[in-house]
């Protein structure tokens, strides 16, 4: 297996407004290994999301090139990109991005489905995920049905079902109280640990960031 599951050279993003280029990523390279839990700061409009769309290749770059498992995904075909962020990425959206006429639980089945796991071991990940979140007795319910705390759970534990290589989260402890940060940020970790999951997760909150293996900073799209 490579050293690093994730390596990203000279990326940057440039959107051209009528006002004038505005630079939201400038020249930007790192790497994520296996078992690795990084956390992303940076202030407001610094260019975190950004760089986790550009990641996970949901936003293609300007310039540059991400590598997933040794995969280029700004040169690789339509099927191979499908096939790397259906299998290798989990996205944490800070939108959440549930679907809003599934239940809990098939929202977070959603990816073991696309991946045609069967019936069994969909149910006992589902459940697993579910229990682990702390929403076992909401499975049934809709997103419009649970609170932007729950919600953001089932976020969480959707963007682990397919056993991402890599979890790209997105402020995913922003609606959360700091007791549940703090337990959603272990279960990150431990399966980080557990299961060499490389995490890059974005952040304002300083005790997430004490529990780090390492923290990036973007600043004005100037990451180091
Ligand atoms: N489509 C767009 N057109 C023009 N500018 C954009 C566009 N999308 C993002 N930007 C700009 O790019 C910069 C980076 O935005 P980004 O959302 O990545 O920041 P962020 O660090 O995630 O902020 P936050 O912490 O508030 O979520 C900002 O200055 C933003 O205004």
């Amino acid at each position: 297996m490579a050293e690093h599951v994730l390596e990203a050279e000279g990326l940057s993003v440039i959107h051209r407004t009528p006002a004038g280029d505005v630079t939201a990523l400038a020249d930007a390279s790192l790497t994520l290994s296996p078992g690795e839990f990084v956390v992303l700061i940076g202030p407001s409009g610094a260019g975190k999301t950004t760089l986790l769309h550009v990641l996970g290749g949901i936003q293609p770059p300007t310039t540059g090139t991400v590598r997933v498992g040794g995969v280029d995904l700004t040169t690789a075909g339509e099927s191979e990109a499908d096939r790397i962020r259906r299998d290798d990425v989990g996205f944490v959206f800070q939108s959440f991005g549930l679907i809003g006429a599934l239940s809990a639980q098939e929202n977070v089945e959603l990816p073991l489905r696309i991946q045609g796991a069967d019936a069994a071991e969909r149910t006992e990940r589902v459940g697993m995920l579910l229990d682990r979140v702390g929403l076992a007795g909401h499975a049934s319910q809709r997103p419009a049905e649970l609170s932007g705390g729950q919600q953001q759970r089932v976020g969480i534990a959707r963007s682990l079902a397919g056993r991402p290589r890599i979890l790209l989260a997105d402020e995913p402890t922003g609606q959360l109280d700091s007791t549940t940060a703090a337990a959603m940020v272990e279960l990150i970790a431990s399966i980080a640990h557990e299961d060499g999951l490389a995490v890059l997760l974005t952040t304002h909150d300083p005790s997430i960031v004490e529990r780090a293996d390492r923290v990036l900073e973007l600043h004005d799209g100037v990451l180091r």
